[in-house]
This record gives C-alpha cells, structure tokens and sequence, in this order.
C-alpha cells in the first residue's frame, strides 16, 4: 500500500500532538534533532497515517557521535503521523515496539525488513523498530536506518536507534537479541560464554528496567540457550516464561532433512522437537517426529541413517554453511526468528509443535530444572506456550538428551558471576561447537 493510500484513510492530522521534541520552539527548526529524546510514551501512536506533513522539514540524519548513550528516532522516522487515540481506525492495529539488538548485523539484515513488510506480524500491524547496536557499529547502524527509510514500508511508523540498552529497549513489547560477538581463533566455549554473558546480563537489567513488563524475548546472539538464563536471571520483574533461545533454524534444518531422506516435500514433517542446547549436543527427535502424519521410523526404514547420520548432519549444518559460502548463515536464520515469533503470534496447528529454549522450571519430562532447554511448544497465539506432554523417550533419546542437558548445567556454573548465584566456576564436559562453527 502507498503512502498517499494510507492518508487518504487518515481523517485528520494533529499538528498540536507534535510533541516529539522537548524544545517545542525548535520543533520544525532545520535543527530540531538536536533537541530529541527518546520517543515518549505520551505519543499514542495508535494511527497510522502519512508521515508527511507539509510543515515538516527535512531533519538532519542522526550522526554517530550524537549517538553515545542515547536512543534517537532516525530521520524521516522523526517526522510525525499521529492521530488521537479515538480516531482510530478499525483496520489498524495498536503500533508494537519491537527491539532488536545487534541491527547493524548480518541477521538482522534479512529481519529488519521481514518485519518492516508485515511478513511478521501481519499487514494490518504497524511497528516501531528500536535497533541497538554496538559502539563499533553505529555508522553501519545509521546506514541500516537509511536502507529502511528508502524502503517506504507503510507499516514501520518509527525507527530509533542507539547504543543504550536502557533507552532503547524503553517499552519494548519484542526484543530480539542478535548482538553478540562472534568467537574468536583460539578461544574457548568459556571464554565466549563470558564475553557474551556480560552482555546479556546488562541488557537483562535494560530490558527489567526500560521494557514492557510483559515483553516477549528471543535470544539468538550466542551461545543463546545460556545468554537467555542470564538475561532472564537479570530481569526479574520480566516472568520466566517470556525468554526464548532460538532453536528455531536447528528444526527447520532437520525438517529439511528428514523430508530429503524421505522424497517428500518438507511441508509433510510435523512434531519436530529440538532437545537441549543450541550447540553441537543439541537433539533432534525422530522419534517423536512425523513424516506425512506417520512416525518417522515407520517412513525412513533405515534407522541407522537417522541414528548416525541425521543427527550430525542437523548439528553440523552451520558449519558445513560456512565452508562453503565464507560466512555464517543469515538469510536462514531470520527465517527462523520470524517462524519463531510466527508461533508465538498464531495458534499452532491442532497436533503439531515447535521448538523453543525456554525455562525448565516445571517441565514434564525429567529435565535438570533452572536451565534453559529447547523442548516442543504449544502456543494459542497469545504470544504465551504450553510444554507439550504427549511425547515419547526412549534410551537412544534420553541417552542424548542428559548430554546436552550436563552442558547447559556446566555452562550455568560457569556463568554463576553473571546470574547472581555465585563465582564462575568452568568445568564444560567439552568444548563443543556453536552450530555454525566446525
Ligand atoms: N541461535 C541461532 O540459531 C543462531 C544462528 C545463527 C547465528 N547466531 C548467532 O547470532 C549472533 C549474530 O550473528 P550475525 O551473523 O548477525 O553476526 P554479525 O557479526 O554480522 O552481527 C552482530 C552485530 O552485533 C553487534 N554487537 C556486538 N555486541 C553488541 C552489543 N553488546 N549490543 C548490540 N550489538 C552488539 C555487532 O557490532 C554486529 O553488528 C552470533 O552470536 C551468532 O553466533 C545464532
């Protein structure tokens, strides 16, 4: 849809609401940027409309050294569309602020622009993006806002960015966090588990102290499955239940090839759980699996294929990616965050289920509580899931399972400085890889 489509659906625009800059003189100065603070609360951007507006100016592109500590619209973002709350439309939705962090990355590349489209969550939901990035890459940041500005998404209404985790995950309803750094030649699982950790711990405390209390968060920057804990372990206003790690892409990755192995197109595999951690211990269930609604043991006859094979070829999958294009896959990944909140959003087809790592804390299955798992969910659409309980273990599984289960036991206790339960203390069972490493 057109801009000039959608003001037409606009009955009025307010120019008195244009309360975005705290120096209301300077407003439509050629400098109002300076000026700016976060987006307020106050702002009731409920409609949606043009963001044109004859008496607006061009405003200056924010500069990188303008950015340090402070979460700022972006140019043509800064520019005002707002309606009074009563005028709003049927057809639109409440606008969502979602933040996700390391924007200026190779994952977020692909993402920004899925969910600027409404492929996510849908195309009658207008959104705000509050990208975060690090000191090193806030010029890329600003390119990232620039490509976004001259896509004319009708949906994206605001687009802040900074490198503050507390101003920009302010009232944040998503936060998909993406920023991480990458491990290094020589370093060790522990090592990364640290430098990370430190990370998600602050923007634990940023999301506890800035985000809506209800805010629903994906971790991806790795290793995820214990950046998640940490977060979570540093928010505690934010319930438990609401911090995911994504395993999303691993079950897609075996969707696809259990569908290769069985000549069927990949729409037919349903009840695919990924167990455990976001790691080269990580599980892929066949058992419970199904091809065409049947078992898939009961499809795929050669069971050695699926014991031997199938599991490493799930694991390694990154890895073999990497080698063969020279950089880790993005493109995939973004597909799968945007599954991942997909099955958060929409309730899941009546038999199915997907993978999340979510907290163990209460789980049916046996698993070492305090941790986080990636195990099979359902969700109504609410942005909330349930654990799935009709599933079957059998020794091959649960053998499989405890070893990826010790690993995140050992990954917590190296971590301990970072959640608040004591001094870091690093015993890995081994030093296993990332997905997309080898
Ligand atoms: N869970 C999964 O399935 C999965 C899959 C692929 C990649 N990953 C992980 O996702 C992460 C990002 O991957 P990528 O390919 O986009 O990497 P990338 O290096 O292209 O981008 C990472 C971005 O994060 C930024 N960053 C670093 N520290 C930050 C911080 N403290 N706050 C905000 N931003 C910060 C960097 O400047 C960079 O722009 C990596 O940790 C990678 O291992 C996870």
């Amino acid at each position: 849809m057109a801009v000039a489509e959608l003001s037409t659906s606009c009955t009025k625009t307010h120019s008195s609401q244009l309360s975005l800059s705290s120096s209301s003189s300077s407003r439509f100065s050629h400098h109002f940027r300076r000026s700016f603070r976060p987006l307020p609360t106050t702002r009731n951007p409920t409609i949606s409309c043009s963001v044109a507006s004859d008496q607006v100016q061009t405003p200056i592109p924010v500069q990188a050294q303008d950015l340090k500590g402070k979460s700022e619209c972006y140019g043509v973002f800064c520019l005002t569309y707002d309606l009074q709350a009563e005028e709003e439309t049927k057809s639109w939705k409440k606008l969502i602020n979602i933040a996700v962090s390391g924007a200026a990355g190779m994952i977020s590349n692909h993402l920004l622009f899925k969910i600027a489209s409404g492929e996510v969550f849908g195309p009658n939901q207008p959104v705000a993006l509050k990208l975060l990035g690090s000191e090193r890459s806030i010029q890329a940041l600003e390119g990232v806002a620039m490509e976004l500005e001259d896509s004319l998404f009708p949906l994206l209404r605001e687009v802040s960015i900074g490198i503050n985790p507390y101003e920009v995950f302010q009232d944040a309803e998503w936060a998909l966090l993406i920023g991480a750094k990458p491990r290094g030649p020589g370093m060790e699982r522990a090592d990364l588990l640290d430098i990370n950790g430190q990370i998600f711990a602050e923007q634990g405390k940023a999301l506890n102290a800035s985000a809506s209390p209800n805010v629903k968060v994906i971790v991806v920057g790795n290793p995820c499955n214990t950046n998640a804990l940490i977060c979570m372990k540093n928010a505690p206003k934010i319930p438990a239940k609401n911090f995911h790690a994504l395993t999303r892409l691993d079950e897609n990755r075996a969707k696809c090839q259990l569908a290769l192995k069985a000549g069927v197109f990949y729409d037919q595999v349903s009840n695919m759980t990924i167990w455990g951690n976001h790691s080269t211990t990580q599980v892929p269930d066949f058992l419970n699996a199904r091809i065409k609604g049947l078992p898939v043991k009961e499809v795929i006859k050669d069971h050695k294929w699926l014991e031997e094979e199938f599991t490493e070829k799930v694991q390694k999958r990154g890895g073999v990616l990497i080698k063969k294009w020279g950089r880790s896959s993005a493109a995939s990944t973004a597909v799968s965050i945007v599954d991942a909140i997909r099955s958060l959003i929409t309730p899941t087809p009546e038999g199915d289920w997907f993978s999340s790592g979510v907290y163990t804390n209460g789980n049916p299955y046996g698993i070492a509580e305090d941790i986080v798992f990636s195990m099979p969910c359902r969700s109504k659409g609410d942005g909330d899931y349930e654990l799935v309980k009709d599933v079957i273990f059998d020794d091959y599984l649960l053998k499989r399972i405890k070893k990826s289960e010790a690993e995140l036991l050992a990954e917590k206790r190296c971590v301990a400085h970072l959640t608040g339960e004591g001094i870091g203390f690093c015993d890995l069972p081994e030093d296993t890889m990332l997905p997309g490493e080898m």
